[in-house]
């Protein structure tokens, strides 16, 4: 069996897996098929029957071809539409189930670095279909295919049996080869297309930034002619090859349809010119040809193997994201537990430069531990590895002074609590900003870390409480400052925290505060993280110095640990960064970090 058939036989069952509109769609299209070689049967018949009848009188012979005739052209008339149905119903089970494949493999991977893998975002496009022809491509042009097969096998029978066998090869052989040209002609065609995914996704990006992502800074820098020019370029680069390749084409296309055309036109001359046929069978003869002539359904073809090529895409994913994260992270070190590096060293990827050389950190168990150092030192990046969705190139990450090496990573990721620099907002309601997407929230909770972040405030000022949807363009919707944000992700935290999450980890969570919400939440600090291991990243030394150690990270190495006294004594790099600090709150009256 070959490796199509194998792909189209798995892809069938795939589909009937979804529900089983499928084998509906396959039965109403080859009856539409047979009902076709029936029409084409039964007009001869009339025909025939037409050439008996004189003026006034009917024949009976003529009653039962005329009335099978009506109802073999009402049920034509009809299946179409069961056809559609059962089509749509079909794509409607089956597209969910895609997604969740293509989902499912994603995530089977907990951490994020395949998400940047060119070979995983490839593959990702190609699963979810090359030129915009998805596995459903598969479902809409099985029943058209279906019916122009068989339409032209049944109508190459009648030809053969009723006038002539070669006429009937030459005819079906030529309308085959104008099938598989025209779908090999849009097959090359959606293969350029496809080549050129990384200027199609510099296109889709800069148009998505343009269409309202950087509306604000568009317009402050005056950068939409760049945009629209950056945009138009992509596109352009994009669509050159396929329309070289469309004119290169154009000649040949023309002389392959010629081709047909003339074969066919010919066959029917030679029926025309036979005196031995009776009119019945000319007829029959003739709307056979032409129903043969008319079965070359390339573009079916072409959207089916597409279909099925999405499907292996679909298969080969979970390849794909496994050997992204074999080459991501080669020496994966995952975490489990309360957390230790042990001379972590990290890099994004092989050809990048180290940001990482050996780091060493303990967190305080049930206490508050944190992080400092200039940007771009790597405190997030320690975040992403504490997390889980980096590992670490070379060191170990232990857990409770044990390696991890046998790790059950989203678990872990489960007892972590984590507000990160860039944490997701979500145009839903501001319940299930704080919950994510919890169906039901626990009222007393959500009321209690509302009001240890400051949240209570901004729910009493939202129009619907906690249902108001945070997105503007949704009826009754609103949309947040920076800084209001920010105290939801700290309720998120906070509310993770108290549902069973035992690591609190908070990147920059006073970055948009105003003084007076970097004061509450000091203040608060200790309510949040009680009874927790917590993590803390700030520039803001107000935020750091009360931490039961800090640490600071330097060239890629944790160079300074102890107490804020501690550390101030030691006049090094905290003292100087802090002394750096307080200066400039003393100038500027304490406004800013
Ligand atoms: N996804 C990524 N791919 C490649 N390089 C990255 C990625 N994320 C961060 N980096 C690089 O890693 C280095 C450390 O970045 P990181 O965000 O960890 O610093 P940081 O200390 O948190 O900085 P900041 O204080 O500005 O938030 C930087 O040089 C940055 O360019």
């Amino acid at each position: 069996m070959s490796a199509s058939l194998r792909s189209l036989l798995r892809l069938c069952a795939f589909t009937l897996r979804s529900g089983p509109f499928i084998a509906y769609l396959i039965a109403f299209a080859v009856l539409t098929a047979l009902l076709g070689t029936g029409l084409t049967i039964l007009i001869g018949r009339v025909v025939a029957g037409v050439a008996d009848v004189s003026i006034g009188s009917v024949p009976e012979s003529l009653w039962w071809p005329v009335g099978l005739l009506c109802l073999t052209i009402l049920f034509r008339n009809l299946l179409p539409i069961a056809l559609d149905l059962a089509r749509r119903r079909c794509i409607y089970d089956l597209e969910p189930v895609v997604h969740r494949s293509i989902h499912d493999a994603l995530m089977s991977e907990p951490g994020i670095g395949h998400l940047e893998s060119a070979a995983v975002q490839d593959g990702v496009d190609r699963a979810r279909g090359i030129g915009g022809f998805g596995v459903r491509a598969f479902v809409d042009a099985l029943g058209s295919l279906i019916i122009a097969r068989l339409s032209a096998v049944s109508s190459a029978l009648v030809v053969g049996i009723w006038f002539s066998w070669p006429v009937a090869v030459v005819v079906l052989a030529t309308t085959w080869f104008v099938e598989w040209y025209s779908a090999a002609q849009l097959r090359a065609e959606s293969d350029q297309w496809a080549d050129q995914t990384e200027e199609q996704r510099k296109a889709a990006y800069v148009f998505e930034l343009g269409m309202g992502r950087a509306a604000k800074e568009i317009r402050i820098f005056g950068l939409g002619p760049w945009f629209v020019d950056r945009y138009l370029t992509s596109w352009h680069n994009a669509m050159r090859p396929l329309w070289q390749e469309r004119r290169r084409a154009a000649l040949r296309t023309f002389a392959v349809y010629g081709v047909h055309l003339a074969v066919l036109i010919g066959a029917v001359i030679m029926v025309g010119w036979t005196d031995e046929l009776p009119v019945a069978e000319v007829t029959t003869v003739v709307v056979a040809l032409l129903g043969l002539g008319a079965a070359a359904d390339g573009h079916s073809a072409s959207r089916m193997r597409r279909g099925i090529e999405a499907f292996r895409a679909i298969e080969e994913l979970p390849r794909l994201v496994e050997t992204a994260r074999s080459t991501i992270t080669p020496e994966a070190a995952r975490v489990e537990g309360v957390v230790r590096f042990e001379n972590v060293w990290f890099r994004y990827g092989d050809e990048s430069d180290w940001v990482l050389r050996g780091v060493d950190l303990e967190l305080v168990p049930n206490g508050s531990t944190a992080l400092v150092g200039v940007n771009g030192a790597g405190k997030s990046t320690i975040v992403k590895l504490m997390t889980g969705v980096y590992s670490p190139s070379r060191g170990r990450i232990l857990v409770d002074g044990a390696e991890a090496t046998k790790p059950d990573p989203m678990a872990w990721q489960r007892r972590i609590a984590a507000v990160a620099q860039d944490f997701v907002r979500l145009p839903v309601t501001l319940a299930q900003n704080v919950t994510m997407a919890e169906d039901a929230p626990d009222t007393r909770l959500l009321t209690e870390v509302a009001a240890l972040t400051g949240l209570d405030v901004i729910v009493a000022a939202s129009p619907r409480g906690w249902e108001t949807v945070l997105d503007r363009s949704m009826p009754g919707g609103m949309e947040l400052s920076g800084g209001q944000w920010q105290r939801v992700a700290l309720a998120r935290a906070a509310y993770a925290a108290r549902i069973g999450a035992d690591l609190l980890i908070l990147d920059e969570p006073a970055s948009a505060l105003d003084v007076r919400g970097e004061a509450d939440l000091i203040e608060r600090y200790l309510d949040l993280t009680a009874g927790h291991t917590s993590f803390v990243i700030s520039h803001r030394f107000s935020v750091v110095r009360g931490a039961d150690r800090i640490c600071v990270l330097d060239d890629g190495a944790i160079v300074e640990t102890g107490t804020h006294e501690q550390l101030l004594d030691r006049r090094g790099r905290y003292a100087a960064m802090f002394a750096t600090q307080a200066k400039r709150y003393t100038m500027d009256g304490g406004s800013r970090d």
